[in-house]
């Protein structure tokens, strides 16, 4: 395993009084539903100066996991990067339960560190799941490109067998900043089809809708067609 993804294994190894106050538990009981089985913590990495001093200070590495975001454009250097570390315990019934259940990524691109196979995206052509590349499309992007790139469906599935470490990076632009269109030949020919939104709106969707069911915010930005 990577020194990055072994010092995130590090810190859910930490006794539960030092995690408690950084890591957020989903852990769920209950037989019939579908469960999701993950341990994890969140935070905002760029620019990471402004940042770093609310990363946890134990174990010591963990300040070294950022994943570099300057090679990603200008847009994307002074955007927002929001970093997920998650651990998936070795779960007793894998068949019944998810770490994640199907979802898409509010970012413009997401790029995933895995400790093993886990990871699942949603094929489009025959609706089966497969395996996911180590980057994948937000719904950020889609928007902007106005729908060209799909924002990817996926899901992290469980094992029975040893703990399962991602690091996930979202990139996007700036928090505050709208959804504006890209002025591309393509999009003169296609006409808007998605409403401009902002962060903020994002957030009040999320207070609002349970994104674990299904509910998904690019869905509330599509204009529909006659
Ligand atoms: O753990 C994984 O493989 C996926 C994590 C993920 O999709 C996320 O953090 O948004
Ligand atoms: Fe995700």
């Amino acid at each position: 395993m990577g020194e990055v993804l072994y010092s995130a294994m590090e810190f859910f190894n930490l006794p539960s009084e030092e995690k408690r106050s950084s890591c957020l538990a989903t852990l769920r009981d209950g037989a019939d539903k579908i469960q999701f089985w993950r341990v994890f913590l969140k935070h905002y990495a760029s620019p990471l100066e402004d940042w770093i001093g609310s990363w946890p200070k134990n174990p010591p590495k963990h300040r070294c996991a950022q994943v570099p975001g300057r090679r990603l454009g200008k847009n994307m250097d002074e955007g927002m990067q929001v970093m997920a570390v998650n651990c998936y315990p070795p779960c007793p019934q894998p068949d019944i339960a998810f770490g994640l259940p199907p979802h898409s990524d509010y970012s413009c691109l997401t790029i995933v560190l895995q400790s093993s196979e886990g990871l699942e995206f949603l094929g489009k052509e025959d609706e089966s799941w497969r395996k996911v590349p180590n980057v994948h499309v937000g719904d950020h992007l889609e928007v902007l490109s106005n729908g060209i790139y799909k924002s990817v469906v996926h899901r992290a599935t469980l094992n029975h067998e040893r703990t399962r470490i991602s690091i996930t990076s979202l990139h996007s632009l700036h928090s505050l900043g709208v959804y504006v269109k890209m002025e591309t030949a393509k999009e003169l020919q296609h006409p808007k089809g998605y409403k401009e939104s902002s962060f903020m709106d994002f957030l009040n969707f999320l207070s609002k809708n349970d994104i674990a069911g299904g509910k998904n915010f690019t869905n509330t930005l599509k204009i529909l067609g006659d």
